[in-house]
């Protein structure tokens, strides 16, 4: 059973993943080589523990969150190190080298990488077979499915204990058979992004239409009905007929569209500056926050009803 888990590089996704785990009830210590990072996080920790509160996730004994400036202290007799620097490989391989003087042999590795596959991340570490992917989503406080990827050496042991981990947090566990780059929830949700994007280039269709169609529609129902389950309820012969025509309309494109390159450029990242696709006063950005959380939390209690008898 783990006890001591270290998170590495906190930002968008560290604080809520740190809590999440020191609610399950593991001594968790992130580190991170901006010291304002540190303090954003710990002045997220209120806004996340209500949201954890209203999941009905309550604090499990012998939890602890600790914030340090020292790599040293921070995997100090780690079960687990959790990697979540930026996903550019030089700098994760730079975080690897220097945890190979600092943990061992045996302590677990795994990466939060959006997509770079895990066998070109373990060609930076000297125990690769204790190295594996482990990939949550954004809020990783509220959304419960994390994604297991094993590379070429990792062992099979240590994909079975990150998924022992998750279903021991009572989280969904999903493991990922082959290392392709994205794995499968983003490779679903970028190939959805990039007809997005495409269509709203194009003028088909303005931003905010499109959100509307997609998450009142098959956003909503995806939810409740997954994709392949999806296959059975229209139709595999409506799918047939559909896709027939259809396949060879969609986006292709191997490049980025100048709409979000364009942006880019410009630093228009969306809320982190302020504007991206929409602009945000600082008041709207907090209120969306907590819009969403509200609403994330809702839907989840909802997904999560036991069907009733
Ligand atoms: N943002 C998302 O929606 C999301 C979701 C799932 C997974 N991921 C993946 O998780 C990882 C982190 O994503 P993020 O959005 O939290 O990134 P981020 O850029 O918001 O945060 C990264 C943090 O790492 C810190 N850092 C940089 N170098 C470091 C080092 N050498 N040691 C310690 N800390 C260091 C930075 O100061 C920053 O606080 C990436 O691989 C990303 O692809 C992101
Ligand atoms: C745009 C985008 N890219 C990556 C990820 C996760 O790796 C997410 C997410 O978790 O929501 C995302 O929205």
């Amino acid at each position: 059973m783990m006890k001591r888990i270290a998170v590495i590089g906190l930002g968008t996704m560290g604080p809520g993943m740190a809590q999440r785990l020191a609610q399950g009830g593991l001594v968790v210590t992130a580190f991170d080589t901006d010291g304002a990072q540190i303090e954003k996080a710990k002045a997220m920790l209120p806004l996340i523990t209500g949201v954890l509160d209203r999941l009905g996730i309550t604090p499990k004994p012998g939890g602890a969150l600790h914030f340090t400036t020292s790599l040293a202290d921070a995997v100090k007799d780690a079960d687990l190190v959790i990697e979540n620097v930026p996903e550019k490989i030089e700098i994760k391989a730079d975080v690897y080298r220097a945890l190979e003087g600092l943990i061992a042999s045996k302590t677990l590795v795994v990466s939060d990488t959006s997509g770079i596959p895990i066998s070109k991340l373990q060609e930076h570490l000297s125990h690769p077979e204790r190295f594996c992917g482990m990939h949550w989503s954004n809020p990783p406080h509220i959304i419960p499915m994390i994604e297991v990827i094993s590379g070429a050496k990792t062992a099979p042991e240590t994909a079975k204990a990150i998924v022992t981990l998750i279903e021991e947090l009572g989280l969904l566990p999903v493991v990922v058979n082959k290392d392709v780059p994205g794995f499968v929830e983003n490779r679903i949700l970028y190939a959805l992004l990039r007809e997005a994007v495409d269509l709203v280039e194009e003028g088909v269709i303005a931003p905010e239409a499109l959100d509307t169609c997609v998450s009142w529609g098959i956003g909503y129902k995806l939810s409740v009905i997954g994709p392949m389950a999806l296959l059975d309820v229209a139709g595999l012969d409506i799918y047939h007929s559909v896709a027939g025509f259809l396949n060879q309309e969609l986006s292709t494109r191997g490049d980025i569209a100048p709409f979000v390159t364009k942006r880019v450029a410009e630093k228009r990242l969306g809320l982190k500056t302020g504007g991206g696709v929409y602009a945000y006063t600082p008041e709207r950005i907090k209120e969306l926050g907590a819009e969403r959380a509200r609403k994330l939390v809702a839907v989840r209690r909802a997904l999560e009803e036991k069907d009733r008898t």
